[in-house]
């Protein structure tokens, strides 16, 4: 069996003249959590309905469980669920009605009872959909997706628009999903859902993948950050240890944050030029940036070409 659920290889989506998606490759391993993050306009739903076989490729390769999600739609598609963005309902039928009516057209359907169990709502079946709240629409879209038992489920921002409960939740039901060995690729702006849940990740920025990998080696392709507050100095006062003139330094009031790749030397440095002023630097802390600090170095400093 291949053990590979989802591959992209040089993928490049255009539409028209405009280049949405230029050359990203990536692999999600069967019964990982994928998780694709990025700015506005990244590319990310772009990729997504490629994967789904909406339309094939401008150019290069994907794969779902082997298959070309165009050519061999007959093979793949039933064996992928899909929660999109925005879901279309009938505010007028019921949950039950609603879960019944894609039965009909589903491949060896869950029992709509078992669907509506396995998110949770089986207490709102009778329920029209027009009277669900956000995180209960989230979840009848999700029984949906997983109404044909899926391999490979497609989350594009499943909790937008959801209280911290709801989307904690929506989390529960995306483990429970990982733990039938069901293959998730999800895209989110929530960057503490994709710590919490992937396995690995990649950031995208104007098509292009930036960074990739498991957590640690995202959070490591960015410097060790150096943080502490020094009261009394503050922006053009900037005291600069000799050194660390040379790195990023961002400077929010008394309180600075040096990015470095050499850690051990600039807080030595740093260490030095405060004790031969009997400085005091407060709060001090030697860390590894957070992914939000990934994220937006990515969206500030990486602008691509086209
Ligand atoms: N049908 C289309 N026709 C023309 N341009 C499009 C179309 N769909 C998307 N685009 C453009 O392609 C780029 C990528 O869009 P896409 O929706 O894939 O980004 P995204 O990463 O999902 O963004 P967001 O986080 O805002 O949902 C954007 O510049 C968008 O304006």
């Amino acid at each position: 069996m291949n053990e590979t659920a989802i591959e992209v290889r040089n993928l490049h989506q255009s539409y028209g003249d405009f280049e949405a998606v230029r050359g990203i490759g990536f692999e999600v391993a069967r019964g990982e959590l994928y998780a694709l993050l990025g700015t506005n306009g990244a590319g990310k739903t772009t990729t997504l309905d490629v994967l789904e076989g909406y339309h094939p490729p401008t150019k290069g390769e994907v794969r779902i469980l082997g298959h070309d999600p165009v050519a061999e739609r007959d093979a793949v598609r039933h064996r992928m669920g899909i929660v999109l963005q925005e879901a279309g309902f009938y505010k007028d039928l019921t949950v039950g009605e609603t879960v019944a009516a894609w039965r009909r057209w589903t491949r060896d359907a869950l029992e709509t009872r078992e669907a509506l169990g396995k998110v949770g709502l089986e207490h709102r079946e009778k329920v029209r959909v027009g009277q669900l709240s956000g995180g209960e629409r989230r979840r009848l879209d999700l029984a949906l997706a997983v109404l044909g038992r899926p391999e490979v489920l497609f989350l594009d921002e499943p909790t937008t628009g959801l209280d911290p409960e709801a989307r904690r939740n929506v989390w529960e039901l995306i483990r429970g999903m990982l733990a039938d060995g069901v293959t998730v690729l999800l895209t989110t702006h929530y960057l503490d859902e994709a710590e919490q849940l992937a396995q690995r990740l990649a950031i995208m920025h104007q098509g292009r993948i930036v960074t990739e990998g498991v957590l640690a080696d995202v959070l490591a392709s960015r410097g060790t950050r150096i943080t502490f507050r020094l009261p009394g100095f503050a922006g053009s006062d900037l005291p600069y240890a000799p050194g660390l003139a040379r790195r990023s330094v961002v400077v929010n009031g008394d309180a600075f944050t040096v990015e470095t790749d050499e850690p051990q030397e600039d807080l030595r440095l740093l260490l030095d030029w405060a004790h031969g002023r009997r400085l005091e630097l407060g709060g001090l802390e030697v860390r590894r940036p957070t992914l939000e600090e990934v994220f937006l170095d990515v969206a500030q400093t990486e602008g691509v070409a086209a």
